[in-house]
């Protein structure tokens, strides 16, 4: 390829460089975006293993700052010729309150677009979620569906709800002038559940199997299916874009695009298996082995205590109503947008991602020990 062979000379900025998602992003573009000559890493929080990224041949710039500060993704924008913007506050256990994570994920990515159009950064790449369309509260199913399946997407959550504001944003300031008069390029990826090394609720939930005993109880009807991408591919899907949005930006600006790969279809409980399976977990009970009754109780519960609690302390557990809503209703993809309009394919195949997962969980294992 020719261009490979030019000095490189792009400058990215990853927004939340540092997060599950980021962090694969980041190494992504390392190992396989060659016209990258400084690749910036914005985060709340810096991660220490950004300092081994130091020492190579792309010039990696760590900067501590908030999305939430205009000023500060201003700084950051500034000279960048590209930005994936993944920083979001992924809040589904109430955490965080509303406004923080609308504060974030909504007005976070108005001051990235405001920075993109100030400082004339003409390519931005949003990091959006499944979570934009469903499930719904009705519980409906959207089973093997793709980016034009009708659907009716209802939020109450304060999560999907940024996380479709921050998307509608992003999509319609495609096309707007930035700095110097050229139009601003964006598009949207929809990740489904991601998993794959970092994975903070397969962590939890490894954990919680060791604590009963090596067993996993199943909540969940092994019907109900759930989308979920491995965390390479999804990484890969936003390098791709970041890569083909200039050239093809009369096909892509504007688009959304679900991130998809060849993982199976199953329940978010019998997937995770796949992985704590071979690391010595057991999921008990072919069926569910409490009534759906009995768990709407709980997660209700839980939410109470949840309110009662919150002037002494955070109590935030994985069930809740939403968590179970979402986890009892099917939502599965099944396109090949991403294939037709910038040539993706899965970096990795389902069983190089289910490896990858697997000694990464044996991994926490030993290090247990
Ligand atoms: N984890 C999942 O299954 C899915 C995640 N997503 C989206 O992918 C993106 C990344 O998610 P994850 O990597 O899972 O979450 P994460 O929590 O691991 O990463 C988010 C990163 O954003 C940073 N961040 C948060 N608030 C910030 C702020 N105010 N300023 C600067 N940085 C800030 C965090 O420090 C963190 O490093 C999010 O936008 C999320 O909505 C979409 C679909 C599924
Ligand atoms: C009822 C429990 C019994 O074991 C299981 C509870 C599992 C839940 C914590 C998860 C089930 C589905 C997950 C969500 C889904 O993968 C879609 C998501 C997309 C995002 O953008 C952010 C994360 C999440 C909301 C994800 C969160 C955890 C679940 C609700």
């Amino acid at each position: 390829m020719a261009e490979s062979a030019e000095a490189p000379k792009l400058v990215y900025l990853v927004t939340g460089g540092c997060g599950f998602l980021g962090e694969h992003v980041v190494r992504m573009l390392l190992e396989r975006e060659p016209r990258l000559r400084e690749l910036r890493v914005f985060d709340l929080h810096l991660s220490p293993w950004l300092e081994e990224l130091k020492t190579g041949p792309v010039q990696v710039t760590a900067i501590q700052g908030d999305v939430t500060q205009a000023h500060e993704v201003a700084a950051a924008v500034s000279g960048a010729h590209v930005v994936i913007h993944t920083a979001g506050l992924v809040d589904v256990f109430g955490r965080a309150s509303p406004e923080t994570i609308h504060k974030v994920n909504v007005q976070g990515t108005q001051n990235v677009i405001e920075a993109c159009v100030q400082m004339g950064t003409r390519l931005l790449v949003y990091t959006s979620s499944m979570e934009v369309v469903g499930p719904n509260i009705k519980g409906h199913p959207f089973y093997r569906g793709n980016e034009d399946t009708p659907y009716e997407a209802v939020h109450k959550h304060p999560y999907p709800h940024s996380k479709a504001q921050a998307e509608r944003l992003v999509l319609e300031a495609n096309g707007r002038k930035v700095h110097g008069g050229l139009p601003l390029v964006t598009c949207a990826l929809r990740p489904t559940g991601i998993y794959g090394e970092g994975h903070q609720i397969m962590r939890d939930f490894y954990h919680q199997g060791l604590r009963l005993g090596g067993r996993l109880f199943r909540a969940i009807p092994a019907s109900v299916e759930h989308g979920r991408v491995y965390v390479g591919n999804v990484a890969w899907m936003h390098v791709l874009v970041a890569r083909e949005l200039e050239q093809r930006a009369a096909l892509m600006g504007g688009q959304v695009y679900f991130c998809y790969d060849k993982s199976p279809y199953k329940s978010y409980e019998d997937f995770n298996m796949e992985f704590l399976g071979p690391c010595g977990l057991r999921l008990v009970g072919t069926r569910p082995l409490l009534p759906y009754w009995l768990l709407v109780l709980l997660a209700a519960l839980n939410a109470l205590l949840q309110w009662l609690l919150r002037p002494l302390l955070l109590y935030a557990p994985l069930l809740n109503p939403y968590t179970l809503a979402v986890a009892n209703t099917t939502f599965t993809v099944s396109t090949n947008k991403a294939q037709r309009h910038f040539g993706y394919e899965p970096l990795f195949s389902w069983e190089e991602s289910r490896t990858r997962t697997i000694l990464w969980v044996q991994g926490m294992e030993a290090s247990a020990q």
